[in-house]
């Protein structure tokens, strides 16, 4: 359902401070992001992730350094263009409780709509079932926002993300309030759409199964760049979380799987 192609993503030399002459929230950070990856955003609490995906939306502007979407620096490009080709699902819920699920969903089209109002007609409609069938919400498409679970919210603004149909989709920390399932449901999802996706989790696991690349943060500093395998080792998350991390290998499901212990003192 997609119609635009996934965007090419390259950080280079962001920073963020809050106040001139105060440390760095975010040091100096540099990755390039192929169309079609997904990025895991990892740490602990406080590390600068939330920070990082405001940068990559245009919320924040960095203090240094560029971000490139399809090699436009975004702050040369109008908030309308930006807003066309990056969708974020963010942790603050919306307070749109009136309207109802299929209104929220079509939200999205709006940076696509020209003029004043603009009504969106059959494609915008067929979008926005599309989105609604992906995220299994049929059922609630005429339910008042307020009247769902957090988890069915979620997903509901997951649904408006994708009707926007993005080149690069933000997410932050898309599994929370979901129940297993549903999870595992998001993560399929994460793998399957053909756009570029940068997620932050703090389930380290989960961040090894869904993403191409990951980027391990503390205190605003990049601690690893790449492949899970590679950054997610038991030194880097043992040093990034002040625990002891170890990597053990399931036969049975042949992945590799962490666990963690409060380090002896
Ligand atoms: N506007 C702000 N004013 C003051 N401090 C801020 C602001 N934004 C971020 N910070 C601080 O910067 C640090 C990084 O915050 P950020 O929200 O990016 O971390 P995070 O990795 O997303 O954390 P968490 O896992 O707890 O959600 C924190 O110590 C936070 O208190």
């Amino acid at each position: 359902m997609t119609a635009q192609a996934a965007a090419g993503l390259e950080l280079e030399g962001v920073s963020w401070t809050l106040k001139k002459g105060t440390s760095p929230i975010l040091m100096e950070t540099t990755l390039a992001l192929n169309p079609g990856r997904v990025l895991g955003i990892v740490g602990p609490n406080g590390a600068g992730k939330t920070t990082l995906l405001r940068l990559l939306y245009r919320y924040y502007r960095p203090t240094s350094g560029r971000v490139w979407l399809d090699g436009e620096d975004i702050w040369r490009m109008s908030a309308r263009n930006v807003a066309r080709k990056v969708a974020a699902v963010l942790q603050e819920q919306p307070t749109d409780f009136a309207l109802t699920v299929r209104e929220i969903v079509a939200l999205g089209r709006t940076p696509h709509r020209s003029g004043l109002g603009g009504f969106g007609g059959a494609r915008d409609a067929e979008i926005v079932d599309g989105a609604l069938d992906r995220l299994a919400l049929r059922g609630f498409a005429d339910r008042h926002l307020g009247t769902l679970s957090g988890g069915e919210r979620q997903r509901v603004m997951v649904a408006r993300a994708l009707a926007q149909e993005p080149g690069l989709l933000i997410l932050d920390e898309p599994t929370n309030h979901l129940d297993i399932r549903h999870q595992l449901e998001v993560l399929r999802l994460i793998r399957d759409l053909p756009l570029t996706i940068v997620t932050s989790l703090h389930d380290l696991n989960m961040a090894a199964g869904v993403c191409d690349d990951v980027l391990l943060l503390k205190s605003g500093r990049t601690l690893g760049f790449g492949p899970p395998h590679t950054v997610l080792c038991e030194a880097s998350v043992s040093r990034a979380f002040d625990v002891d991390a170890r990597r053990d290998h399931l036969s049975l499901s042949a992945t590799d799987h962490l666990t963690f212990h409060l380090q002896e003192e």
